[in-house]
């Protein structure tokens, strides 16, 4: 379950885009990709689960390279939850959440009650079970949200990708949704603006600027003062929580 990442590249209409990006993350672990606006987060999420095709470098998923590797497969195996989720108009909360289960079926492999229970228990752990039946067009913002994250945690994925889970969410639903992929036995990289959030959640940061990664490791060994000026031109304190012992950032600004 480990991704890799060696010298990535990748451009879009004649921009360099992500700029040899060489990237571990260990097989169970949370990795958060933090950096400013237009850094490369989700393009780099989308070269892993192959949504886009690397211009040079290579991805391996457990030491396979991801363009070796057949599009059901990583189907299969990979999970990518997008910051804008899709128009299902005509489905309900289950049908749309059921569709993490596509990748399983096939016409030797119906739909079994396997299936019927990895959706329900991906509904309750976002929290949903009770608006199984709602249509997903009439949800809320923060609601389609969780319902993304359980349609992709029905998908039972080894490597789980989310490009910015939590920008809709309440924050008690950004702390439940973060501590259950935290969870998760899968191999996680989560684009997250919040960098308290991604101090607390996730075990490694990788910090993005212009595509490239300017510094990695640990959140206590990435997050300091002069790295939040430098790539996010803010002034910034950071401490130690004294509850949960993670780094926590105060941002020193005049309100
Ligand atoms: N298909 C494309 N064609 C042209 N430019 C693109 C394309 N895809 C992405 N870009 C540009 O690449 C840069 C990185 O975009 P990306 O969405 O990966 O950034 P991000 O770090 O996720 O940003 P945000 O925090 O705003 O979500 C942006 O400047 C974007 O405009």
């Amino acid at each position: 379950m480990t991704i890799r990442l060696d010298a990535v590249r990748w451009s879009a209409s004649g921009r360099v885009i992500v700029d040899g990006v060489t990237l571990d993350v260990a097989p169970g672990s949370t990795l958060g990709l933090v950096g400013p606006n237009g850094s490369g987060k989700s393009s780099l999420l989308r070269l892993v689960c192959r949504l886009r095709r690397v211009a040079s470098g290579v991805v391996t998923l457990d030491g396979t390279d991801v363009a070796a590797l057949p599009r059901l497969a990583v189907a299969r195996r990979v999970a990518l939850v997008e910051q804008q989720a899709g128009t299902e108009a005509q489905l309900n909360v289950r049908q749309v959440v059921a569709l993490g289960r596509t990748p399983h079926l096939g016409a030797l492999a119906p739909w079994t009650t396997a299936d019927a229970e990895a959706v329900e228990t991906a509904l309750d752990q976002v929290g949903m079970a009770e608006r199984r039946d709602q249509p997903w067009h009439t949800l809320s913002g923060g609601e389609r949200q969780r319902v993304q994250i359980a349609r992709a945690l029905a998908q039972e994925p080894r490597e789980l990708l989310l490009d910015e889970p939590t920008n809709h969410l309440d924050i008690r639903h950004q702390l439940e949704i973060l501590g259950l992929v935290r969870r998760l036995p899968a191999t996680v990289m989560v684009a997250l603006h919040d960098l308290n959030l991604a101090a607390m959640f996730c075990d490694t940061l990788a910090v993005l600027q212009a595509g490239r990664i300017v510094a990695a490791g640990p959140p206590e060994a990435v997050l300091d003062e002069e790295l939040i000026r430098s790539v996010f031109g803010v002034r910034a304190r950071v401490g130690r929580s004294p509850h949960h012992g993670r780094p926590q950032v105060e941002y020193l600004v005049d309100v």
